[in-house]
C-alpha cells in the first residue's frame, strides 16, 4: 500500500530536446531555445522507461492515494511528481495551493439550451493567481529553487511578456519562492485588464509597458533571454509546460481515469497550454494509466487564429504563418505568433497516430460568440472567463459542424477567473465596445443596477420612513405579495 505522505524516491534524468533539429542538452542550465537552430524545446526524462515497471493500475493507485496527502509538496500538482519534473527534492517545491481545480458539471438548463449537450467546466480560475498559469509557475519556480540549491544560482531576474495572467502568476511565485529571485514583467500598454495589472503591482514586481500587442512584448523578452542573464518565465521555458501537464492528469483522475467519450476544449493563445494538455494525456496513455485518449479541440477567435488557419488547410498544403491580431475579448489568447506552435504540431501528430483522424481539431469562433458564450455560462451558475466563453463558443461551433455529438462529454477549460475579465461583460451591458471588436450587444441580455430611491428623496425622509420607502419601491419593482 502506497504511503500518501512519502515524497517519491524516483529521480528522472531530464534533458532538453529540440523540436527543430533534434539536438539534446542537459538541464544544468536554463535553456529556452536551441543554441544550434533556435527551435523550441521539450523536456524529456531519459529514465522514463523505468516508469513502465509500474503498471497503469499501480500508478492510478499511487496518485489516488497521494490525493489525500498531508505533505505540502504533494498536495498540489506534484502529486504527479514522476510524470512531470522528477528532479527536485521536496524542499525545492513551491506550493501556493495550485491545482486540484474542480470540474463543474453544466447546469441541466445550460445543457438543455445547448440541445442536450453533455458538458462541464474545469475552473482553472480557482488557482492562486486566478489562472492556469500557476500550474506552470509552480514547476518552473521549483526548478529555480533547485538551481539555487544545487548550483548556488543567485540574484535571478525572472522576466516574462504577458497579456495579464502569466505576469500575475510569475510575480506571485517570485515574491514567494526566494529572496534570490526578483520579477519584472513586460505588458502591452492598455491591453491588460485593470485586475490583471493590479496583480504584479501588488506582488512587488517591476511592471514595464510598451505600446503594441503581446507579440511585440514576447519578442523583447526573447531578445533579453537570448542576450542577458534573465530567467524567462513564459511557456517557451519548457519547465512551465511540465507543470501545466497537471491539468490533464487531474482531469483524468477526476473521471476515475476513464476518458472514453470525452472531448477537451482549450483556447489557443501562445499555445503552451494545449501543448501541455496533449503531452500530459499522451504520457498517461503511454504508461497505461489511461486506456483511451480524449479528443482535443483547440479554439481560436477570428481575430487571432494562426493555428486554426494552419489546420484548416489540407495536410499537404499546410504552411504556418503568423497573423496580425485584432482586439479580442479573449484577450489572453490575442496572440498572432504562438511560440509553442511547433509543439502543438508535434503532439497533434502523435495524438492522431494513436486516436486517429478527428482526435485533434481546431475550430474558429467570432468575438460575438465568445462574449455571449461567457455570459451564457455565467447566467447558469458558472464562473467562466472570456476564454471559457471561447471554449463554449467552440463547442457550439463543433456541434454545428457535426464534429461532436451531444453524448460526448465536453470539458471546457475556463482558464482564468471571470472577475479578471469582467470589464468585457460591463462593455457588453453598457454597449460601449469600440467598433474593432465587431460585437453588437443584444439589449435583452444587458443587466444593470437599478436605483431604488435617489439621494434627494432620501434627504427628505426620516430614517424609518426611508426604510419603508425603499422597501415599498422594491415591493413594486419585484411585484411582491404580502405574507
Ligand atoms: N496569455 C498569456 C500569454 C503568454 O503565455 P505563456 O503561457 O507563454 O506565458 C499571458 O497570460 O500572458
Amino acid at each position: 500500500m502506497a504511503d500518501k505522505n512519502a515524497f517519491p524516491t524516483y529521480r528522472g534524468d531530464m534533458e532538453y530536446f529540440c523540436l527543430g533539429c533534434g539536438a539534446r542538452y542537459d538541464t544544468t542550465e536554463l535553456h529556452y531555445t536551441c543554441p544550434d537552430c533556435g527551435g523550441v524545446f521539450l523536456l524529456q526524462d531519459k529514465n522514463f522507461d523505468a516508469l513502465r515497471e509500474t503498471s497503469g493500475e499501480e500508478w492510478r493507485e499511487i496518485f489516488d492515494t497521494r490525493a489525500g496527502s498531508k505533505n505540502d509538496p504533494l498536495r498540489g500538482i506534484f502529486r504527479f511528481y514522476e510524470l512531470m519534473a522528477p528532479v527536485m527534492d521536496d524542499k525545492d517545491i513551491v506550493f501556493l495551493g495550485e491545482g486540484n481545480t474542480p470540474i463543474v458539471q453544466s447546469s441541466p438548463q445550460l445543457s438543455a439550451e445547448l440541445d442536450g449537450q453533455k458538458l462541464a467546466f474545469k475552473n482553472d480560475g480557482q488557482n492562486p493567481s486566478a489562472s492556469f498559469k500557476d500550474r506552470g509557475m509552480a514547476c518552473a519556480f521549483s526548478f529555480l529553487n533547485y538551481l539555487i540549491r544545487t548550483q548556488g544560482a543567485d540574484d535571478i531576474l525572472a522576466v516574462c511578456a504577458s497579456t495579464g495572467d502569466t505576469s500575475a502568476a510569475a510575480a506571485l511565485y517570485a515574491s514567494y519562492a526566494s529572496d534570490k529571485i526578483k520579477s519584472a514583467v513586460l505588458l502591452p500598454q492598455g491591453k491588460v485588464t485593470p485586475q490583471q495589472l493590479a496583480q504584479p503591482l501588488g506582488s512587488g514586481a517591476t511592471v514595464l509597458e510598451i505600446p503594441g500587442v503581446f507579440d511585440d512584448c514576447m519578442k523583447v523578452v526573447e531578445h533579453l533571454a537570448d542576450n542577458y542573464q534573465v530567467a524567462l518565465l513564459n511557456s517557451k521555458n519548457a519547465w512551465r509546460i511540465l507543470g501545466q501537464e497537471s491539468y490533464a492528469f487531474e482531469l483524468a483522475q477526476w473521471y476515475d481515469w476513464d476518458l472514453e467519450g470525452k472531448a477537451v476544449f482549450v483556447p489557443v493563445g501562445n499555445a503552451g497550454n494545449i501543448t501541455a494538455i496533449m503531452s500530459g494525456f499522451l504520457k498517461m496513455y503511454d504508461l497505461g494509466i489511461i486506456t483511451a485518449l480524449p479528443r482535443i479541440f483547440g479554439v481560436q477567435s477570428h481575430h487571432a487564429d494562426p493555428v486554426y488557419r494552419y489546420y484548416a488547410e489540407a495536410p499537404k498544403k499546410r504552411k504556418y504563418a503568423p497573423v496580425e491580431v485584432e482586439p479580442s475579448v479573449a484577450q489572453a489568447a490575442m496572440i498572432g505568433n504562438p511560440v509553442s506552435f511547433p509543439r502543438v504540431r508535434y503532439f497533434a501528430e502523435k495524438f492522431e497516430a494513436i486516436a486517429g483522424e478527428g482526435s485533434f481539431q481546431v475550430v474558429q469562433v467570432s468575438e460575438q460568440d465568445i462574449i455571449e458564450g461567457m455570459l451564457l455560462a455565467n447566467r447558469h451558475g458558472h464562473i467562466s472567463c472570456t476564454q471559457g466563453g471561447e471554449c463554449l463558443a467552440g463547442l457550439v461551433k463543433a456541434r454545428q459542424l457535426g464534429l461532436i455529438s451531444a453524448d460526448e462529454t465536453a470539458i471546457l477549460d475556463a482558464t482564468a477567473h471571470m472577475l479578471k475579465f469582467i470589464g468585457f461583460q460591463n462593455m457588453y451591458y453598457e454597449n460601449t465596445y469600440p467598433a474593432e471588436y465587431g460585437i453588437t450587444p443584444k439589449p435583452e441580455l444587458a443587466n444593470m443596477p437599478e436605483l431604488v430611491i435617489d439621494a434627494e428623496s432620501k434627504e427628505k425622509l426620516s430614517a424609518q420612513d426611508y426604510t419603508v420607502a425603499c422597501a415599498s419601491s422594491i415591493v413594486e419593482k419585484l411585484g411582491l405579495k404580502h405574507r
